[in-house]
Parts: structure tokens; sequence; C-alpha cells
């Protein structure tokens, strides 16, 4: 008997041999959680988890000191790459200890996050799992330092003393990294469910920073007795929660939404009533919903559909089907699909896409041949139209002379839940005039006693810009609810033609509606006809290839050059001569190093400290923006020009996850080939704030990663794993593969 083996009572096994246990590529919960981990095993028998008998031997080994023994463990071509077979591990032996020391040398500027900003040595030695931590191997470069914190991050917060890591989650292909992340992580870490236990949890919200604001709160309406018994259950139950449960009135004025704008709640949320498996009785279970990321903790209007883009696309079905029984539910009991469900947003909307929604999730639940999937899409079209109709094609947001809608929510007051300082600029004028402090001359003005109508008329258009998801730019400052936009005008178009198609299909072609109206095929698809010729007459520019907003108080078409002037092929609404000058005309303008770009630089105008930067305004790029615009180029055959903008959007997004610890932001500055997501503009960016490892990425970026990779063949895929910059990728392209980016 050696030394060894009385350490050691049972034969020692190469971790290789392990490998039948292991995808290097599980999730966390997987990877890190209580089934893979030693500790929490019995060491007999052979099912163990990949760990287990490593972990046995390992940790007596060490105990015994390891480089005393007179045995060596195996020598190092042992651990070389090529001698595993790629598949080399390392044994973090004390995941705490490894996480300090990588970064104390590698995070030099201590943000918790290894960039190329950090100027260490770029270079930690770990010791392989082959030679149970002895041989030391050199993990180098940002990349990889960077996944090993991320990994070590997630080891930690699963409560792992030590691991065993594959060299493959270090060195994993940037492009597949993000993709699984997003696929099992990200989408994951933005779902709620509300539930008795977490309510009060997820009523909590960092944006108004009052007392009352303190306390979690949820607003029921009047008519749902279940959902208020449910919600005081839950606040019973937990009574430390302190969750303050109350009815909204029947009547939700835009007086009774400011007078609880200092006790703001999250608002109800459908819910379905069936036997619960657990107890066998009837109970109440929410419907799951996915929040957009960052201090945006709650069900957002069209970050929902976008993010719907990206959860059916991941075979999440139920989680875009619960957004749209939430809108449902929005629509009957608060009139509208809100801005998002907290108090503060009751009076306003977003950009409206449910009739899309609701067919992608009808198609992806099985169409036709699923009854719950029919229900759920007659359902859905009879509250769109509701909302089409009491909504947008109703006062104040309808424009009678043109026929075309604005944004333009009611409500009073100053907007809580913008960032602190926000309007400090155009407070501080009426302070003065009154001269009192701002935040005095703020409760004046909120609560009636001082009345300033060109501040009222201010107000107005500032909600305005919220309500049209765009908040903020130059586009629309002091004129928002006074503006046909292209992007309203255009969801609107879709509605109506989807409708009409609904009616043809689902209801022989005549349909009463919820406000009990009967309306037939015919009727739908005479209004879409009417605002595609409104569209026409009203926004577009021949000369420009735009489709500009129309001032309905001037009378006038506007300049401002903005992305959103493709929602038009999205929508179907564009002539094909009109797309035709948009792509030769309007494109070449907003194309930029990173992809659509929100505006032209010369429509924002000049930028200074008089005149800050907006977030909606060049030189920035969003999503939804990148999103809508390659699915209508596709639509009207412009494929190669979709694919080329989103190399350009997927580079970018590679680009920052690589150099900057796996970032994935809200928005990008799509000029910028290095630092991209440093966006200083209003309230930052969501989704930049994390330590050590980003679990969430942002919502609807998280969609247009998936979504754009569709249009990537393997080279292309290629080329962004090794993070090509799109000029140099473009101009390697050999003659034949150039037309697939409509390139001459
Ligand atoms: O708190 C400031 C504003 O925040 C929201 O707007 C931004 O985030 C939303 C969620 O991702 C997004 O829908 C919107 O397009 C963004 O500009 C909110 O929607 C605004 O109402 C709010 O004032
Ligand atoms: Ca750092």
């Amino acid at each position: 008997m050696t030394e060894n083996s009385q350490i050691n009572p049972r034969p020692h096994r190469r971790n290789n041999s392990l490998d039948q246990f292991t995808d290097p590529f599980s999730t966390a919960e997987i990877y890190y959680g209580p089934e893979t981990d030693p500790t929490k095993k019995q060491t007999k028998g052979f099912n163990r988890t990949r760990t287990m008998s490593v972990f046995g031997n390992a940790s007596q080994f060490k105990i015994a000191d390891f480089t005393s023994l007179p045995v060596r463990r195996r020598g190092s071509e042992d651990d070389s790459y090529l001698s595993t077979k790629g598949k080399r591990r390392f044994f973090i032996e004390d995941v705490d200890a490894t996480l300090q020391k990588l970064l104390s040398c590698e995070d030099t500027d201590n943000n918790y996050q290894i960039t190329i900003e950090d100027a260490g040595p770029k270079m930690i030695r770990i010791g392989t799992a082959n030679s149970n931590g002895y041989n030391k191997i050199s993990i180098k470069g940002t990349y990889m330092l960077s996944n090993l914190l991320q990994e070590l991050t997630l080891a930690k917060s699963f409560g792992r003393k030590q691991v065993m890591l594959d060299e493959a989650r270090l060195n994993e292909n940037p492009v597949n990294r993000l993709e699984r992340l997003i696929a099992t992580q990200f989408w994951k870490s933005l779902t709620r469910r509300i539930d008795l236990y977490n309510v009060a949890k997820i009523a909590a919200d960092t944006k108004i920073d009052t007392p009352a604001a303190k306390v979690p709160r949820i607003y029921v309406p009047h008519n749902c007795p279940d959902q208020y018994e449910f919600y005081v259950q839950a606040s019973q139950m937990n009574p430390a929660s302190s969750l303050d449960v109350e009815y909204l009135p029947e009547d939700i004025t835009e007086e009774y939404v400011k007078s609880i704008n200092d006790r703001p709640g999250l608002l109800a949320l459908a819910m379905e009533k069936h036997m619960d498996p657990a107890t066998g009785e009837e109970a109440m279970f929410s419907y799951p919903y996915v929040v957009p990321g960052g201090r945006f903790n709650e069900l957002y209007g069209w970050d929902s559909y976008m993010m719907a883009l990206g959860l059916l696309d991941s075979a999440k079905t139920d989680l875009a089907r619960g957004m749209v029984e939430h809108f449902i539910f929005e629509i009957e009991h608060y009139g509208k699909i809100l801005n998002a469900n907290r108090s503060y947003y009751l009076c306003r909307s977003q950009p409206p896409f449910l009739t899309d929604m609701a067919l992608k999730v009808f198609e992806k639940m099985g169409g036709k041949s699923n009854p719950d999937a029919i229900s759920l899409l007659k359902r859905a079209f009879a509250a769109a139209v509701k909302e089409y109709k009491s909504v947008w094609m109703a006062a104040p947001r309808l424009d009678e002379a043109t026929g075309l809608s604005c944004y333009q929510p009611n409500g009073l007051g100053i907007p809580p839940e913008t960032e602190a300082g926000h309007f400090d600029a155009v407070l501080q004028v009426y302070a003065d005039k009154h001269k009192v402090p701002i935040e005095e001359f703020r409760n004046l003005y909120n609560n009636g006693t001082v009345v300033e109508p060109e501040l009222d008329e201010y107000f107005l258009h500032d909600r305005a810009v919220r309500e049209s998801g765009h908040d903020t730019t130059y586009r629309f400052d002091g004129v928002c609810a006074h503006l046909a936009t292209i992007d309203l005008n255009s969801l609107l178009y879709k509605y109506e033609v989807d409708i009409a198609e609904h009616i043809e299909l689902f209801h022989d072609g005549e349909f009463t509606d919820l406000l009990n109206e009967k309306t037939d095929t015919a009727y739908w698809r005479s209004r879409a006809a009417k605002r595609k010729q409104r569209i026409t007459k009203y926004l577009w520019d021949e000369e420009t290839g735009f489709f500009h907003d129309y001032h309905i108080k001037f009378k006038e078409r506007m300049t401002y050059e903005s992305a959103t002037t493709l929602w038009a092929l999205w929508a179907g609404v564009a002539t094909l001569e009109q797309a035709h000058s948009m792509v030769t005309k309007a494109l070449p303008k907003l194309e930029m190093l990173g992809g659509l770009v929100s505006c032209t630089e010369e429509s924002r105008g000049e930028v200074s400290i008089e005149r800050p930067t907006r977030q909606w305004d060049y030189p920035f790029g969003w999503a939804p923006h990148q999103i809508l615009a390659w699915e209508g180029l596709s639509k009207y055959d412009y494929v190669g020009e979709a694919r080329r903008l989103a190399y350009r959007w997927l580079y970018l997004m590679t680009k920052a996850f690589v150099d900057y610890n796996g970032i994935v932001v809200e928005k990008y500055d799509v000029t910028k080939g290095t630092d991209p997501h440093r966006v200083e503009a209003e309230y930052g960016n969501q989704g930049a704030d994390f330590k050590g490892v980003a679990t969430e990425g942002f919502g609807w970026v998280n969609t247009s990663y998936v979504l754009g990779l569709k249009f990537m063949d393997t080279s292309a895929r290629r080329g962004l794993a090794s993070c090509i910059s799109p000029d140099s990728f473009f101009s390697n392209l050999k003659p034949e593969h150039r037309g697939k980016y409509a390139m001459p």
C-alpha cells in the first residue's frame, strides 16, 4: 500500500473519466447547483455527479500536502489542450480566494468587472482538474479572465466553495455564449410570476423616492374581489413584508392618478383560477411575464412585444402568452395597454403591437389545431378592437382633420418616475419666477396652487413623448402631442389589416365587438386603405425618401429624419416605390457602424450643456428599431440590407460583450467601435450596473441578438465571434457573397 492509497482508500479516478456526466454548457443551476455540489452528496457508488469523486480525492490530497507526496501526479502533458481533446478542466479549490485574487490583480479600476479598460497583467494561473490543482495553466486575455470572473461569481452565488470548471466555459465562442445565456439565463432572471409569497418583492420599485413609496403596494381594479382577497391573504401571511393592498376606484381619472403619485404601487395583472396540484383545491395563479431589466421592473407595453418575439423563438411560449393575457386584462380594467403596470402609468399607453403579438403567440401555440390558441386569439382581437376604437381612434388622440392619430395621453402634473433632476432646467425658470426653490415649486405646481398654462403644455407633450416609447428625443420636444407620427400610424394600419383578416377568418366576415358595435371585413379593409392614402398624403416626402411626422396644428410636415420611417415597411403600408426610395435615400443616412441610428445627426442638431444629448437621438441605436427594420426590409425583399444591418448590430453587441465582461445593455452608441455601451444620456444605461456577472442582459436587446442571428450564416457567425468589424467583414467578402449583404 502506497502513502497515496492510504490517503485515498479508493483508487483515484481521472477527472476526464467523468466526462459522461458533464455538459460544460449546462445552466448555472445545474453546473453549480446542489446537484453537482460534492459537499451535498454521498461519495459512495458510481452514480455520482461529475465533481464527486474528484472532490472526495482532491480535498484529501490537499489536506495531506500534495506537494510533499512521493508520487507525483500526472505530468503537464496530461493537461495540454490537445491531450485532453479540448476538454480541459480546472479545479478551483477555493472559489472565494480565487475570486479575490482575480479581482485584485485584474480589476484595476475596481468596478467588479474585467474589461479592456483594466490594466492588470491579463493572466492568472489556475490548477487543472487532472492534477487536482497541482499543475497550473495560464488563463489569458480579457475575455477568458472575465468569463472566469463570471463563472466564479455564479459559483459563489450558489454557495460553492470549490468547483471544477470546464475550460470550454471560459473560452466559449462568444456568439454561442451570448446566445446560450439569453436562452437559459437572461429570460429566466427577467421573468416574474406573482404568488402569495413574492408579491411584496415584485411590487418594490426604485423609481420613486417618497416615504410612502418605501412600502410595497398593490392596486387592484374595483371589480376584482378575488384578486383583492388574494393579495390581502398574501399580506396577512407575510406581515413583515408590510404589503399594502388597495382597491382602485371605478373611474380612474387623471386627478386620482396624480393624487396617488406619492403612494405608487404595482397594478394587478391577469390571473387564472384552477386546481392547485399541491393542495387539490381551486386557487388563483398569476400569468407570468417578463420585465425589461434594470430599473424597469414591471410589465411594459412595447417592450413586452419585442421580448415576446425572442421568447417565442426560444420556445418560451407560455411567457409570451402570459403577456397577451395581461394586455387583455389591462384593456378590460385600465382601458388601455399601459405604459407599464405601475400606478403612475395609469393614464398612458405605449406603441400598440397587440394584434401582431397575439398572432405570433397563436401560431406558436399550435394555431387552428389548438382550441385554447383560438380562444386566446379571439379574446386578444376583441380587446385590440376595443383599444383601437377607445384609445387610438378617440379623443384626444385622434385628429379628426387628417384621420390620423397622435400620442396624447391625459394626465396632470410632473411625471414622478423620471430620474432625479430630469426636469430641473425646465422648472428652474418657473421656480425663479415664483421666487421659490425648485422642490417647493414642484409641490406648488403639482397641488395646483400655482397655475402655469405654458408648463401644462410642456407636460402635455412630455407625457406624449413617454407614450411614444421614445422618451426622449428632440424630434418630439415640445410638440409630440400634436404630431401624427409615422410610428403610430404604421402600427394602426397593421391593426386594421390584421383585424380585417381576423374577422374574415374567425368570424365569417362579421364581428360584434366589446362595445356592441358590428363591423365587417370590408370596413376594416377600407379603414386601412384610407390610412395608407393619408400617410402618403401627410407624411411622405419623396425628395428625402422619409416618412416624416405631420404637425396637426401647424398643418405642416416636419423634417426630422427618424429611423421609425422604416416602420412603414414593417407594417406593410409603404408602396414598393416608397420602399425603394427609403432604401436608396433614407437608409444610407441612418446606417452607422453598429446598425441603425435613431435619427440623423443633422436632425438632432448641436448638443451642448444647455442642450444635452437625448437617448432616443443620434448617436444611439435601439433594439426595437433594428428588429422592426430587419423585418420590414425583408418583407419588401431587401433581405441583403436587413442582413447587413443585423451584422452591424450584432457586431456591436458581441464586441461589447467580449470586451466588457459580458455586458448587454438597453441601448448602444452605434457610431462607436470601442465602448458602444457607454451612454451618457438621461438615466444612463440599464444593464451596465452589475457586479461580476450580468444575469439579465436587457429584454428587447436579448431578442435582437436572437433574431439578428437568424440572418447570419456560418461565416458571419465566425466573423462576429472574432469581432471582425463590419467594414472589414464586408470588404473581405468573396464577390459571389457580396449580394447577400446588398453590397455592390
Ligand atoms: O423612467 C423614465 C422613462 O422610462 C421608461 O422609458 C424607457 O424605458 C422603457 C422600458 O424599457 C421603454 O419602454 C421606453 O421606450 C424607454 O424610453 C418609461 O417607458 C417612460 O414612461 C418613463 O418616463
Ligand atoms: Ca474593471
